[in-house]
């Protein structure tokens, strides 16, 4: 991990100043406190679908712990933990995993849905009791067969709109013991990791939980996220040079202002837009200007179609025949790849770039590591492929949701205006840079903040290499973890009022391990802190030019893929 991966409101924002109490207030009158899922109350239960019938989960999971497994790795239990080991609560929560089912119950229910529920437990836990002689599996229950707990998921995700009370509801019913609880999701038995302690662990242990792309076609297999081990720290360093170091950010930062500027002129001339869209094209734009070089026009609306025929592509199952949005995605990766292959092949013909490194794809041609050697044609294009796939849609939501906020909080956008006006001395329009950015604290805190609530990556996936043992539990190998962040960032333990903004809780830096918005360790994001200017640099141009407010200020929310109100934040928007 390099230094600057480090997310940087830890250590440079001040300590001293007080959270600002007007966030912390449940209904303050002048601020429009609007939490993410604000649609429903949060207080009111969750109706879990499986509600019904989870008394008569299978009791698998009492597997006496019996004689050490072999080949299985202990896991110490991290000192940072803010969970107990549920061995601790056996009353609270030992006792809804360890004690036997009431068999009245079980009878009451007609023994084909009895026999579909407990199918998956059956098949799943059956082996791992016979031919590993595996200790308890964390709490939970593996759902249907092939569905899993699939539509328990979107139930919560979907037709609720409350992510939340998907964690919520395993909570309340099997306790929060370390933070695990097993299932079965997107295809795969499954232990979900909820806690800041065993969400780190997973993350750092890059060997016992590798990263599993499903669709490693699409992303390109020299890809960054695609390589493991050595050849992933030496692709790392060449990326991080490129677009995440601070001698990169101080060029980004000023290439990719006329475009911000200009696009802002245009959204006042129009009085009206839709935000999403808007700060697309700009993200767009500027990912085509830094990566490689190309200017607003038709090539850039081709890779631009070509992009989200691929996005679309990465959500679907891998099945490849002409219809499916896989095959139609790897059409799209195909031509791209063709874009990128004659732009590499004029600029090795023309033999320039050499030490210019005016763009990603000169940095990355001419970059050498500590033995001398430099990345290979198809490692250059796959990563520049791989980089627009990771920067694109991400960016864009972060600064759609920037957007948002600040519409529903104008005391924070006053405070941020104040600081962004002080910076440019009242000259509208002048460019500002890396170093401007990293002194204006309140604007950074801004992003942070915006970063933890919009959740955009809300869970990430790795593949259990080897069984592991932690606090007495079994992660078996061959599952799935899927790390929750969400849940991280929403947490009152870990944030007080979570779905309160308030810039100035950054004010201290967060508890170890409770901010996962770029995940962690080895494979914590490559453009963490490109993401973080491009947010500061339009907000920046954005609040000392201009007003703006939500159109439909109380639009639904959306969560699947990410986090987004329906109407893509509508805004009216005027200079000031
Ligand atoms: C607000 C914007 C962004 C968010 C929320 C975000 C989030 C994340 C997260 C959570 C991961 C880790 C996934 C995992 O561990 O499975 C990740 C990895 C990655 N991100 Fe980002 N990202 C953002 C912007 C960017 C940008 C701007 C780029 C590059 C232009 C980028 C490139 C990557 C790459 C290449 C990886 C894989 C790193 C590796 O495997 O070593 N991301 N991102």
């Amino acid at each position: 991990m390099h230094a600057h991966d480090v997310p940087h409101s830890d250590g440079q924002v001040p300590s001293s100043s007080p959270p600002n109490p007007a966030f912390h207030q449940p209904d303050p009158p002048s601020i429009d406190i609007v939490p993410l899922n604000s649609q429903v109350p949060s207080t009111t239960p969750a109706i879990d679908p499986s509600e019904s019938i989870s008394s008569a989960s299978s009791s698998l999971d009492q597997l006496p712990p019996s004689s050490p497994s072999t080949g299985s790795i202990d896991l110490p239990a991290p000192t940072t933990s803010t969970c107990s080991n549920i061995n601790d609560h056996p009353d609270e929560l030992g006792a809804s995993i360890m004690q036997p089912i009431p068999t009245t119950r079980a009878c009451d229910i007609p023994g084909v849905v009895w026999l579909l529920w407990s199918w998956n437990e059956l098949w799943f836990l059956t082996p791992l009791k016979a031919w590993s002689g595996a200790t308890k599996l964390p709490p939970g229950h593996m759902g249907f067969p092939f569905f899993g707990e699939m539509i328990n998921f979107l139930w919560y995700f979907k037709i609720l709109g409350r992510p939340d009370d998907f964690i919520k509801s395993k909570q309340a019913r099997y306790g929060d013991g370390v933070g695990m609880y097993r299932t079965h999701l997107f295809g795969s038995p499954s232990i979900i990791a909820c806690s800041p302690a065993i969400n780190k662990l997973i993350l750092q242990s890059a060997e016992l939980f590798p990263i599993a792309w499903p669709t490693v076609e699409l992303v390109g297999h020299n890809s960054l996220v695609a390589v493991h081990g050595k050849p992933h720290a030496r692709l790392r360093s060449y990326v991080s040079n490129a677009i995440n170091q601070p001698e990169a950010l101080k060029r980004i930062a000023l290439l990719v202002q006329p475009h911000i500027v200009s696009s802002l002129q245009l959204w006042a001339e129009k009085g009206t837009v839709r935000a999403f869209d808007e700060v697309k094209k700009v993200t767009f734009a500027n990912i085509g200007k830094f990566f490689i070089s190309f200017e607003p026009g038709p090539i850039l609306d081709t890779l631009d179609q070509h992009f989200e025929g691929l996005l679309k592509g990465m959500r679907a199952q891998p099945f490849d025949f002409p219809g499916t949005a896989y095959h139609h995605a790897l059409q799209c990766r195909k031509k791209l790849m063709e874009i990128f292959r004659t732009e590499l092949e004029i600029r090795k013909q023309n033999g320039n770039g050499s030490g210019a490194r005016k763009d990603l794809m000169d940095g990355l041609m001419h970059m050498k590591d500590e033995e001398g050697k430099q990345l290979g044609d198809e490692e250059v294009l796959d990563n520049i492929a791989s980089l627009i796939i990771g920067g694109y849609k991400s960016t864009s939501l972060a600064l759609m949701w920037a957007i948002y906020y600040l519409a529903k909080f104008p005391d924070v956008l006053q405070k941020l205006r104040g600081e962004n006006m002080a910076v440019c001395k009242n000259e509208k329009g002048d460019f500002i840079n890396f170093e401007n950015i990293s002194q204006m604290k309140y604007t950074n805190k801004v992003v942070e903040e915006t970063l933890r609530m919009a959740n955009i990556a809300q869970i990430f996936f790795r593949l259990v290499s080897k069984d592991v043992d932690y606090q007495g539990y079994r992660i078996p190998k061959g599952w799935q973890v899927i790390v929750w962040a969400r849940s991280i960032h929403t947490d009152p333990k870990n944030f007080e009022d979570p779905m309160v903004f308030n810039p100035d809780r950054w004010n201290e830096p967060p508890k170890p391990g409770t901010y996962q918005v770029f995940g962690g360790g080895p494979r914590i994001c490559a453009g963490n802190m490109l993401a973080r200017i491009q947010v500061a640099i339009l907000l920046h141009h954005l609040v000392i030019g201009y007003k703006w407010e939500l159109i439909n200020p109380d639009a639904k929310m959306t969560y699947l893929p990410h986090p987004k109100p329906v109407d893509g934040v509508e805004i009216a928007i005027s200079k000031i």
